[in-house]
């Protein structure tokens, strides 16, 4: 294809610029444990400091990618798909998600909920950030809020964005990973406290898995 045909067809979510995908556990908030196919859409400019994958961040790095190639592989796997990025809603999630719907799959994502909500999903993640927050469509839709505690003060952030989030949300706490030590303990009795909250760990991480 020609570049400029692919920037287009990028512009009408029918490739997306594909950084990783496999198969593994999710290892966070509601559905933990549970086996689904993850695909990793390039491109965020949210720029949280402790993001996990800075990888993700420039998406000319990650090759854009038929979304019938993306599905092909997904519903070889799993009955789940979990879409994350970099920021997946960053891009038009129409044409991807109405194939995974297609193939019978059930469809999540892992969202900060900055930009726009595009496609279908049964099952939302709103991860809010504090330099980028969700647009009002994201805390509707939002099935689980899973709020990243780095320090102290992100507690009073957790609050604010619960209130904002619709009533049936599930309300998650996890600790930023590489201050987990310091700030688990403070997750564990804030939860006892507030048991409306439930705690989150990114069990892959322990696990070794991806
Ligand atoms: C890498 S992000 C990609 C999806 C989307 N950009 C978002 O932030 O929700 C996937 C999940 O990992 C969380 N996360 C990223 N870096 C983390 C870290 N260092 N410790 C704990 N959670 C982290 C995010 O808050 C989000 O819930
Ligand atoms: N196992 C596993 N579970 C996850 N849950 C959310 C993840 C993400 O990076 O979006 C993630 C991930 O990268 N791996
Ligand atoms: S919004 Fe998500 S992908 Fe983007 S920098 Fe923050 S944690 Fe990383
Ligand atoms: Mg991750």
């Amino acid at each position: 294809m020609l570049q400029k045909e692919i920037q287009l067809a990028v512009e009408k979510g029918e490739m997306l610029p594909l950084m990783e995908e496999f198969y593994t556990i999710q290892g966070e908030g509601y559905h933990t444990g549970t086996a689904a196919y993850f695909i990793r859409i390039g491109g965020c400019d949210v720029g949280c400091h402790w993001c996990d994958v800075k990888e993700s961040w420039n998406a000319e790095l990650h090759p854009p990618t038929q979304t019938d190639v993306i599905v092909e592989h997904a519903k070889a796997y799993a009955d789940t798909v979990v879409v994350t990025g970099g920021e997946p809603l960053t891009w038009d999630m129409s044409v991807l998600t109405q194939k995974l719907k297609e193939a019978q799959l059930k469809i999540h994502i892992e969202t900060s909920g900055c930009y726009d909500v595009t496609g279908q999903w049964d099952w939302f993640c709103l991860s809010p950030k504090k330099n980028k927050l969700p647009v009002q469509s994201a805390y509707d839709m939002a099935n689980e809020l899973k709020v990243i505690i780095y320090n102290k003060h992100d507690f009073i952030f957790a609050e604010e964005q619960a209130v904002k989030v619709n009533a049936n949300a599930i309300l998650f706490l996890q600790p930023e990973w590489s201050k987990k030590e310091e700030m688990t303990p403070l997750i564990v009795d804030y939860v006892m406290k507030n048991p409306k909250w439930r705690v989150s760990l990114q069990t892959h991480k322990y696990l070794n898995i991806p």
